[in-house]
């Protein structure tokens, strides 16, 4: 396919040759719109402008190109079918890519960092922590880091931890986070007067769908005040929940360890007389990890996700389904989201309200409640013959482990975007990888991004194809 694009054009006029025939076909492809980023300069006047110290760095020898300015761009998509008007006609939606900028808006002898961690757990959070102090550190010369222990509270209600290289030093090997998180404690007048007493000028927040929704509050509060403080999110979740970027860091760790999971599951069912290995993974609304460890495992018999309800009696629900697996193979492994069959489950009113701290619902274990109805089914289907269900609970290992080779790189590579966005003045912006290069997103457009799983797409067709279970389409 040959393409010709030429540049500064509006409306670009590509034309394709046909692989089979050499017909050539006209197509135009659309402008491309640019989010625009915030920048400090948006509302403080006389902003610092200072040559970027890394210029100076015996490590980086910036050569042309190095640094990065507002026309470097990626495009949101990058697969498009021209002959597909919809597909294109809202124009080419394009972010700034993250790196190095040649000017810096902030002295770095003048700044205060704060860095926070909030919601739950996700392997690589002290990864990210310690690359931002050591990246503050060695690229730009920082010298004041803090951590604020305990998410959203610890800004006002705890006294800040001073952090430097040495500190952190090997707090990548860690699970967790060194600095603690919660959930809950958003109080938005008590944070920002508390990030004004103590001088804060960075922040780095590190959470996921919940923190970010409060990072804005925290960027529009400060944009009302016109203080001259930067705030940016690093997106983290082990639920892989944020939209946008390609993924979050912790994830594949956290996939890597539901296997070992699945794989003791499917060794416990194929050792006992109609044996059936059930194994609950962690996904409040969305079923990425439970479908990601299925279709690596391949031992996985059928996969319960939030996405897609699914029925436990008649024609195409799971009873029948394991009735038939048992009766082929002896054994059957099911894997089961947290959020998933959560309308099946009787609960009284109150449970029905019950919120946590963070005021997300509290769902009831769907673990327990689906071993306990595939016991009474065996019972009353077939009774007297062999069974047993061994139920894996690994919720909290998944995510309570340090991050694999793959998360740490990629947390070094977020912190660093990071703090080079920050450093150039932007504020109100999230870092990741967008199509495997890393971009600024505006924050409020992450706040609301969703990823979930389309049960439309090849991926959950692919699960399909490789369990072989039913779509628990009711006919
Ligand atoms: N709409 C909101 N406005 C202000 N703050 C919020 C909002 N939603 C959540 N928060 C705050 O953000 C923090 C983290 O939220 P939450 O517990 O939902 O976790 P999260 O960031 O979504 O991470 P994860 O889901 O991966 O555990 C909490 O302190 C919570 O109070
Ligand atoms: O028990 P906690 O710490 O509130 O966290 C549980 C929740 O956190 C997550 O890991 C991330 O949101 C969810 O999968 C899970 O529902
Ligand atoms: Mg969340």
């Amino acid at each position: 396919m040959d393409l010709a694009m030429p540049p500064n054009s509006n409306s670009t006029p590509v034309t394709t040759t046909g692989d089979d025939d050499n017909t050539t076909t006209d197509f135009s492809l659309p402008p491309v719109t640019l989010h625009k980023l915030p920048h400090l300069s948006d509302y403080v006047p006389n902003l610092t402008a200072l040559t970027n110290p890394i210029d100076r760095s015996p490590f980086y020898h910036p050569s042309p190109g190095f640094y990065l300015s507002t026309s470097d761009l990626i495009l949101r998509h990058i697969l498009f079918d021209l002959s597909s008007a919809a597909a294109t006609g809202g124009g080419l939606l394009a972010y700034h890519r993250a790196g190095p900028r040649r000017t810096i808006r902030f002295d770095p002898a003048a700044v205060r960092a704060a860095i926070v961690t909030c919601g739950g757990l996700c392997p690589g959070l002290n990864t990210v922590i310690r690359e931002l102090v050591v990246g503050l550190w060695d690229l730009y010369g920082v010298r004041q880091i803090f951590g604020v222990p305990s998410g959203y509270r610890g800004f006002y209600s705890m006294e800040p931890m001073k952090l430097d290289p040495k500190m952190v030093h090997n707090w990548h090997k860690r699970g967790g986070t060194a600095l603690a998180t919660s959930r809950g404690g958003f109080d938005l007048d008590k944070i920002v007067n508390a990030i004004e007493q103590r001088g804060f000028n960075q922040l780095y927040v590190i959470g996921g769908d919940g923190t970010m929704r409060g990072a804005v509050k925290i960027f529009r509060e400060i944009q009302q005040r016109k203080l001259n403080i930067s705030i940016t999110g690093i997106p983290k979740t082990v639920d892989n929940d944020i939209g946008i970027i390609d993924r979050s860091f912790g994830f594949q760790t956290a996939v890597e360890m539901a296997q070992e999971a699945i794989n003791a599951a499917h060794v416990e069912a194929e050792s006992a007389v109609n044996g059936i290995g059930l194994v609950k993974l962690m996904g409040r609304s969305t079923g990425h990890i439970a479908l990601h460890a299925t279709l690596s495992s391949r031992d996985v018999d059928c996969c319960l996700i939030p996405e897609n309800d699914f029925y436990l009696e008649g024609k195409g629900g799971l009873f029948e389904f394991l009735d038939q697996r048992l009766k082929q193979n002896g054994h059957a492994v099911i894997v089961v989201a947290e959020g998933a069959g959560q309308d099946m489950i009787l609960r009284t009113g109150k449970q029905k309200e019950e919120k946590d701290e963070s005021g997300n619902p509290v769902f009831l274990d769907v673990g327990p409640w689906l071993k306990s109805e595939l016991k009474k089914w065996w019972e009353r289907d077939h009774p007297g013959e062999l069974f047993t269900v061994k139920y894996i609970d690994p919720t909290y290992m998944i995510r309570a482990v340090p991050a694999n080779a793959t998360d740490n790189l990629y947390c070094t590579l977020l912190a660093h975007s990071a703090i080079h966005g920050v450093m150039a003045g932007h504020t109100g912006f999230v870092s990741g990888p967008i199509n495997g290069n890393y971009g600024y997103i505006p924050m409020e457009e992450v706040a609301v991004a969703r990823n979930v799983v389309d049960t439309k797409d090849h991926k959950w067709a692919w699960v399909r194809s490789v369990t072989n279970q039913p779509d628990f389409l009711k006919c």
